[in-house]
């Protein structure tokens, strides 16, 4: 029976999030210390964990069919290869950094400049764009470094918080990309394993989905039942039982996390009472 085969990251910031959207698929991974290569126990799924900028070529030679990377790694060396699914964690940018107190007016003061960076491929394409000669230094870490120790007269590198900038004496001058993890394919999937990736996908949509979703459950009173309906934006309609006290019902639906809080307070002047929140594991529409 054919396996889909995923690259996930050995170790560092995609470690511990691409294991536990695994795990809330219901896939089982038991992990022997030091093994690079897993069996799942109730998905045919084999699991290889690898260093990340490795990750494009195996997937373009076929070795891995899936894996979860950052978006930037694609833009840096993966290019001809698909994204399946956003996955929502590891948000970062790529951007390009200057000393704080230089006057940089635009992407043009960086013509015949020296910058550092991980990402060559990124930058250069970048440059190009905006017709900008410069000389890009190769450094695999620590990049922000390199304006302080006069390697280079800016950086291109990931910026989240923008607190390692910050500690630099750095501020952000350029937003190249926005990214985030996603899960990308190899070109050639035979219909067996494209039949298996549809299955994961469609796994990992009831997860991503339940995430981001509440269930709720309020009391109402019945004159004011259809006022209350109404402010509650619900999968589809909500479910409406009839409490024992009469004149009054259980309303029961489903609501997005970040609107949550715009409507609690109209629920509350409609009349209802007793609103009970808890998570949902999984939806599946
Ligand atoms: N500060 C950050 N905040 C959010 N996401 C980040 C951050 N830094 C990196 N990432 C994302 O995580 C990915 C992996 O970064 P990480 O630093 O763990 O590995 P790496 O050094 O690129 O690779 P390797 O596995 O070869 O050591 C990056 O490609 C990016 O998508
Ligand atoms: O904006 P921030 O929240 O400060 O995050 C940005 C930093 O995070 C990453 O480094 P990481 O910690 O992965 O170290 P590395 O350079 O060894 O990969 C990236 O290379 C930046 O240095
Ligand atoms: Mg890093």
């Amino acid at each position: 029976m054919e396996k889909l085969k995923i690259a996930i990251q050995k170790s560092g910031r995609l470690h511990d999030e691409s294991l536990k959207i695994l795990k809330d698929c219901g896939i089982s991974i038991n992990n022997g210390k030091d093994q690079l290569k897993v069996n799942a126990s109730n998905f045919p799924l084999e699991i290889f964990y690898l260093r990340n900028g490795d990750i494009p070529q195996y997937l373009r030679d076929g070795i891995a069919d899936l894996a979860i990377i950052g978006e930037n790694l694609l833009h840096e060396k993966g290019e001809d290869l698909s994204i399946q699914k956003r996955l929502g964690f590891s948000k970062c940018k790529v951007s390009l950094a200057i000393p704080k107190h230089s006057d940089y007016k635009g992407v043009k003061d960086l013509d015949g400049k020296q910058i550092a960076t991980s990402y060559p491929n990124t930058l250069q394409k970048y440059l190009d764009k905006h017709n900008v000669k410069a000389n890009i230094h190769i450094i695999n870490g620590s990049v922000e470094i390199a304006p302080n120790i006069g390697l280079a007269d800016a950086i291109c590198d990931i910026v989240s918080s923008g607190s390692t900038l910050f500690k630099n004496n750095l501020k952000e001058s350029d937003v190249i990309l926005r990214s985030e993890a996603v899960i990308a394919s190899s070109p050639s999937l035979n219909p067996e394993k494209q039949n298996l990736l549809d299955k994961l996908l469609f796994r990992i949509d009831a997860v991503l989905r339940a995430e981001n979703t509440k269930y709720v459950l309020l009391n109402a009173p019945n004159n004011r039942l259809d006022e209350i309906i109404k402010i509650l934006p619900g999968m589809k309609s909500p479910t409406v039982m009839p409490l024992a006290e009469t004149s009054w019902s259980s309303v029961h639906t489903v609501i997005q996390q970040e609107k949550f809080w715009d409507i609690i307070d109209e629920l509350k002047s409609a009349g209802a009472e007793s609103i009970l929140v808890s998570p949902i594991e999984k939806m599946i529409i």
